[in-house]
């Protein structure tokens, strides 16, 4: 895929995510594998609906900036870390559905989710009758601790996670490309946000 492509598919993705209202103010980031090791990365600050290709920057496998002087997302790292973790990843999105931010601030270190139809959008999810735990972790501001912990998560576990999500803050999702993480993303924010209603109406 060229940069160009790839700035395309980050900027539609950013501006379906704002349309469904999970990205906030300049929250969320976007980024595309290019190759093992180059990707393309929303710039820093940048409002995620209103994405020119000029919002859309180049950084190494270690989430080095390839332009001189340029800020890429503060949380580069973290989409570093799931590239390198989970080869044949394409692209990662990140967002802050209200959904994403009110389960997490009172949920423990999972969120799971069972019986919902569209569990089968995530990867080995080929019925509904499966349970889904998606881990949440305390936020940090600190990204290279932050990714520490996932690693030591991801080391205790060898299920393929769907995602995860960041206590108060928001959630990571990826797929093989932008389609695929898109699909995932609306189907664990889809579910969310049931599991919301559901705990509004039991109470
Ligand atoms: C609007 S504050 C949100 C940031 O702290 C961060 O969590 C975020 O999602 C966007 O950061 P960014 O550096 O633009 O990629
Ligand atoms: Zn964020």
């Amino acid at each position: 895929m060229t940069f160009k492509d790839a700035a395309a598919a980050i900027a539609a993705a950013g501006r379906r995510m704002d349309a469904m209202g999970w990205v906030p103010a300049t929250a969320g980031n976007i980024s595309v594998l290019l190759g093992a090791d180059r990707m393309a990365i929303t710039r820093s600050g940048r409002h995620k609906g209103m994405l020119a290709p000029a919002d859309v920057m180049l950084v190494d496998g270690q989430g080095a900036s390839l332009e001189p002087g340029a800020r890429p997302s503060y949380e580069t790292l973290l989409h570093c870390g799931i590239y390198r973790r989970f080869p044949g990843t394409g692209a990662v999105v990140h967002g802050h559905s209200v959904a994403n931010t009110v389960l997490s601030r009172r949920a423990g270190a999972e969120i799971r989710l069972a019986g919902f139809e569209l569990l089968k959008a995530f990867p080995g999810g080929p019925t509904h009758d499966t349970e889904v735990a998606v881990p949440v972790l305390d936020n940090d501001q600190d990204i290279p601790r932050l990714q520490a912990v996932l690693d030591a998560l991801w080391n205790r576990t060898s299920d393929a996670p769907p995602g995860y999500i960041i206590r108060g803050h928001g959630v990571y999702v990826w797929g093989a490309d932008m389609a695929a993480a898109m699909t995932r993303l609306e189907a664990l924010e889809f579910m969310l946000l049931c599991h919301l209603e559901e705990g509004r109406h039991t109470r």
